[in-house]
């Protein structure tokens, strides 16, 4: 088993004698597990999580259990000399992937996101979106164990927000921790296992009250083996799980995690019998 990711009494400063960011912050992130930042600007979110990511080091304390991480960070570099797809591959052979292998989840990510017709023009005359989308696609190509996620909504359209949530949600099922910031209170409200506020320099448990779920909510049916418990993986995507008879489950998903509830349920040993999928509107409105 992975050990735990921990931050222990870390600070970071920029130069020697600036002024502390951070200061005396002890963080663990375990397997799993699903993990949001806030804080106001300019408070250390990105300073955090690029210690998180590994892209920096602390000025004082030690991190320890540092998984295979990938990392979108806030601006990502736009003029590379590499069209999208060369830029993916390459970086998936800097990810332990064959070649093959790399071209093969490059287009796959850039198919997902949206970004195929991209694949082949220069990274330096994608649009901002575009470029976000393979921001995104080189952190999410090498199945990471550490995904941290510095505002990689911010520039992707509809579709693309969503297929990330979905990424998010398959890499938590995977055994894969997420560590994100975003600016919008509703990304991913509801699901996350702990809220932390960047404050004052230092990091703070926000209380674990989550506001709901936002945006259309699934309600998936399903009848377990017998005696069968709920898959371990199943939990951590369903925002609710009501045991309505023995071995009967109510769960409630986001829309667009759904169809990763359903892969761990069919797919589980022995796979689930899913009795029935319905969809319900949130009166809340869309996340945008
Ligand atoms: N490379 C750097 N060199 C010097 N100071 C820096 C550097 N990076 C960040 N800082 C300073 O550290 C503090 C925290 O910045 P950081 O970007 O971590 O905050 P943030 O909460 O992510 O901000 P925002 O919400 O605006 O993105 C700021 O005062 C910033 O000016």
């Amino acid at each position: 088993m992975r050990p735990d990711l921990c931050l222990q009494n870390a600070g970071r400063r920029y130069g020697l004698r600036g002024p502390w960011v951070l200061r005396g912050v002890d963080l663990t992130v375990a397997p799993g597990r699903l993990v949001r930042v806030e804080g106001a600007n300019g408070s250390g979110k990105s300073t955090l999580l690029r210690l998180l990511a590994g892209i920096d080091a602390p000025s004082e304390g030690r991190i320890t259990g540092r998984p295979r991480t990938a990392y979108v960070p806030e601006r990502f570099p736009p003029a590379l000399p590499f069209t999208a797809s060369g830029y993916l591959t390459h970086l998936g052979t800097v990810h332990g992937l064959s070649r093959r292998a790399a071209a093969r989840a490059a287009g796959e990510w850039l198919e997902r996101l949206g970004a195929a017709a991209y694949a082949e023009t220069p990274m330096a005359r994608l649009s901002k979106g575009s470029s976000q989308k393979v921001a995104v696609a080189q952190a999410l190509l090498a199945e990471p164990e550490l995904l941290v996620l510095d505002e990689a909504w911010t520039g992707l359209d509809t579709d693309a927000r969503a297929e990330l949530e979905r990424a998010v949600a398959e890499r938590t099922v995977a055994g894969g921790s997420v560590v994100f910031v975003d600016h919008d209170p509703r990304r991913l409200a509801g699901l996350p296992d702990a809220t932390y506020a960047v404050r004052d320099g230092s990091l703070v448990r926000r209380a674990s009250r989550e506001p709901s779920p936002s945006g259309p909510q699934v309600t998936v049916e399903a009848q377990g083996p017998p005696d069968g418990r709920l898959p371990e993986a199943a939990h951590r995507t369903a925002t609710s799980a009501e045991e309505t008879a023995p071995g009967r489950y109510r769960l409630t998903v986001p829309a667009p995690h759904s169809d990763v509830l359903l892969r761990t349920l069919l797919t589980a040993h022995p796979p689930w019998h899913v009795v029935s999928v319905s969809q319900r509107e949130d009166t809340s409105g869309s996340l945008r």
